[in-house]
């Protein structure tokens, strides 16, 4: 008996030796955790990219979790890697002015939402009739019925204006009027930053088929593109293929992915991938979690235990809800039954390429009072970007370019 517990206690101290040496000098290696499946690699997380990635003068939002006064990517100590000739890893576009590079996408709510009420706003004199039309084209695109009184209230106040006003006027009105329902004044810094020694530990949650996964890669490219070193945990260990999905993520910007045995502890892969976070010392570390129904307590609680065991590592910065834009009031549902689980910090829209109904990021903010901190815009790999009010109310409008 006292010969196995001290084989035991010399196998687990080569183990951590072993992963420490071989994360340590970057190459890529198998998984040396009897959680997980034979074969499974770890990518090595890519060293700081040593170039500086211009960010637009003047943007308040200067990208994902960089704060303006702390633009400055602090230097990572992370070991030199090792040339491995058949590796050649993606450079993803930094996240900033991400959001007007793809404001094209929004075209479905920019005709329905921002097209109807310029139409409306430039009649020569506005009748009930029309404020009506005003009215229900803003709740048609999901805005809410608070936001719609408020901004159709203000906007009644402005006739005088809005009679004599030119086509730009109009526009600049309207934007105007749209980014102050869209909290231009919440803090929508991602938590993805080194604090205190330790790296930002973001977690990602939602129901089944949100974009969780997606979101996760996308993240990371971003943050790559940001110069951000970074470990992805795949805590999703309900589906092997999410797990293999952002293993494919990570592989392609060159950041490692720690995984598990399918059907899983999901909280020891979250607790492990932050381990290596910590001990790598990279700025975030990412985990995916198994996409469930809001219903489900026990699937709820889990969520809950998956936060407590990863902050015995390190504090969890960032929870992030992914709610896909498509589904209108049952996110508003969603997010109030997981910020009960987890303390939702920020909202991830996803889908709002395939929507008329952009408006649903107010109601999203007003109805739980938690920032929307990225949006989604496609299934392209960087089809994500951080929120940013005056460019997502300018987006909706349109017609400026
Ligand atoms: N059009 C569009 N599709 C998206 C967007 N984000 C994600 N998707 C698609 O949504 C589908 C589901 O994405 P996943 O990332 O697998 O979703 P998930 O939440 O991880 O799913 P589960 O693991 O089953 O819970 C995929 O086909 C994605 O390409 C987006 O912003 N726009």
């Amino acid at each position: 008996m006292e010969f196995v517990l001290i084989a035991i206690a010399i196998l687990v101290v080569a183990l951590i030796a072993g992963v420490g040496l071989l994360v340590g000098k970057g190459r890529r290696t198998t998984r040396l955790d009897d959680d997980a499946l034979p074969g499974t690699t770890l990518t090595r997380p890519r060293p700081p990219a040593p170039v500086e990635q211009p960010r637009p003068s003047g943007s308040t939002a200067s990208g994902l979790g960089l704060p303006p006064e702390t633009a400055e990517a602090p230097p990572v100590d992370l070991p030199p890697a090792e040339a491995e000739p058949d590796l050649v890893f993606e450079t993803p576009p930094p996240s900033a002015g991400r959001l007007v590079r793809l404001r094209s996408r929004l075209a479905r709510s920019q005709s329905s939402l921002g097209r109807g009420l310029l139409t409306v706003l430039a009649r020569e004199k506005l009748t009930e009739d029309d404020w009506e039309e005003v009215e229900e084209t803003l709740l048609a695109a999901d805005v809410g019925i608070g936001a719609t009184t408020q901004i159709v209230e203000r906007l009644r106040t402005q006739s005088m204006v809005l009679a004599t006003a030119s086509g730009a006027d109009l526009r600049e009105l309207l934007v105007r009027e749209l980014t102050a329902v869209l909290g231009p004044d919440m803090d929508r810094t991602l938590g993805v930053t080194r604090h205190e020694g330790r790296p930002g530990v973001v977690l990602v949650v939602g129901v089944n088929g949100a974009g969780k996964t997606t979101t996760v890669g996308k993240i990371a490219r971003a943050l790559v593109g940001d110069g951000k070193s970074v470990v992805l945990g795949a805590a999703d260990t309900f589906r092997a293929a999410a797990a293999d999905q952002l293993e494919t993520w990570g592989e392609r910007v060159g950041v490692l992915t720690v995984r598990g045995r399918e059907g899983g502890d999901p909280a020891s892969v979250a607790f492990e991938a932050v381990r290596t976070g910590v001990e790598g010392e990279v700025d975030a570390v990412l985990v995916d979690t198994a996409g469930r129904l809001h219903t489900k307590s026990g699937l709820m609680d889990e969520l809950g235990k998956v936060k407590r065991v990863v902050e015995k590592q390190s504090p969890v910065t960032e929870v992030l809800l992914v709610l896909d834009a498509t589904t209108g009031q049952n996110g508003v549902v969603q997010a109030r039954v997981f910020t009960e689980a987890v303390t939702v910090t920020g909202v991830v829209l996803t889908k709002l390429d395939g929507t008329a109904k952009g408006g649903i990021v107010v109601r999203v903010q007003q109805e739980l009072g938690i920032p929307v901190k990225l949006v989604g815009l496609g299934e392209g790999p960087d089809d994500l970007a951080p929120f940013e009010p005056r460019a997502f109310a300018e987006a909706l409008v349109g017609g400026a370019d």
